[in-house]
């Protein structure tokens, strides 16, 4: 007899992100590409700073596929970072060696106002580029693999441009949050703007699934957690769905807590990810079931392996059996993690 259901995308981690309980889950790893391989030192290495190897369409696009090579990850992220619009908004970007992101600081009305979202495109141009030879080696090396490009959540990219650098609290971003709300929501519709234009421009590209990373979502309380991470992640995906139909978006409110429920009911994207102190099972009863949840290996287990490792790893399975859910760590890969233990973790997901 024929059945009037429309046939589910064959890739697992696409099927995931609609809502299909897929067992053994899909799975990937934040910073699955970066400083942990041998392969992508000597990249690295060979491109000399970061933002060339983000901006060179060959060593890019082969860092993306370091990973799937060695481990087969059923998700490819986009190998670029956070920053780059920001950088492709005409801020000065660098990373220094052991410091991290610099960015020159947004001072003022002026700085903020001085963004220019017109050169965005085409400073781009490269990673899209990049997009294109991912999906197009993909295809022949790795057909089951998704390819998902990302930006950063607004509020995350915009505490790194106030602040000019990594910091425990982002002071500037949460402070002018409080005293200029009206000069903090110019900056914050400036990169809603940038995002949609920069994510289509990655779909339009070839990406199959987006995320957005709000690292720091989790620093702020909750009316201002609902002011600058809810309503501009509800207003990119609004966009987001009118003009690439079906794409599917990963959310990453790090460290919201129980906030976790309203960003999940409210800002509109189809997976939920959540961070490595999220307990699994409270996020399965707060998020609907319909919805895809991704997470949230401690990244430390996996430096660690061994049964530690297996047990961490088995916890989080049992509690997200039997719902949409992709496995990744809480949060990146960290650059002493032993290559091989994530041989033992995609064998342990691979027996699940
Ligand atoms: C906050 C943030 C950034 N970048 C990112 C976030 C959000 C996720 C998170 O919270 O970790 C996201 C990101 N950064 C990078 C990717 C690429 C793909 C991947 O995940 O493998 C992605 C998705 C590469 C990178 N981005 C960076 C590296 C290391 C660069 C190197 O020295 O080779 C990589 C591989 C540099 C970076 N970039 C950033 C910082 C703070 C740093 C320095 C800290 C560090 O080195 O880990 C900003």
């Amino acid at each position: 007899m024929e059945r009037n259901v429309s046939p589910s995308p064959a890739k697992p981690l696409l099927r995931a992100l609609s809502g299909e309980a897929v067992w053994p889950p899909p799975a990937w790893l934040m910073r699955q590409a970066g400083r942990y391989l041998p392969e992508y030192r000597e990249v690295r290495a060979k491109a000399g700073d970061f933002i060339t190897l983000c901006t060179t369409p060959a060593l890019a696009a082969e860092v993306t596929l370091q990973p799937i090579r060695r481990y087969g990850m059923e998700g490819a992220i986009l190998f670029s970072d956070i920053l780059m619009v920001p950088w492709a908004l005409g801020q000065p970007l660098r990373f220094a060696e052991g410091e991290g992101p610099l960015l020159e600081p947004l001072r003022d009305a002026e700085a903020i106002a001085a963004l220019d979202p017109a050169t965005l495109v085409a400073r781009v141009a490269p990673i899209l580029e990049t997009v294109a030879r991912v999906r197009e080696s993909l295809a022949t090396e790795s057909p089951r693999t998704t390819l998902i490009g990302f930006a950063g959540g607004c509020f995350t990219v915009a505490c790194y441009m106030l602040e000019g650098r990594g910091s425990k609290e982002f002071p500037a971003a949460r402070g002018l949050a409080y005293a200029d709300p009206a000069l903090f929501g110019r900056l914050i519709r400036t990169l809603q703007d940038a995002t949609v234009e920069y994510l289509v421009a990655q779909v339009e590209a070839g990406a199959e699934a987006v995320m957005l990373f709000d690292s720091w979502a989790g620093m702020l309380s909750p009316g201002q957690f609902r002011r600058w991470v809810i309503e501009p992640t509800a207003s990119i995906t609004r966009s987001l769905r009118r003009r690439c139909p079906g794409i599917p978006i990963i959310g990453f409110p790090r460290l919201a807590g129980p906030l976790l429920a309203d960003y999940a009911a409210r800002a509109g994207v189809d997976a939920t990810a959540i961070d490595t102190g999220m307990d699994p099972r409270w996020a399965a009863q707060a998020v609907p079931s319909t919805m895809a949840l991704q997470g949230n290996l401690d990244p430390l287990a996996l430096v660690a392996g061994g049964a530690a490792l297996e047990a961490e790893t088995r916890s989080i399975l049992a509690a997200m059996r039997g719902r949409p859910y992709i496995f990744n760590l809480g949060h990146g890969i960290v650059p002493q993690t032993p290559p091989e233990h994530v041989t033992a973790l995609m064998r342990i997901l691979r027996s699940a």
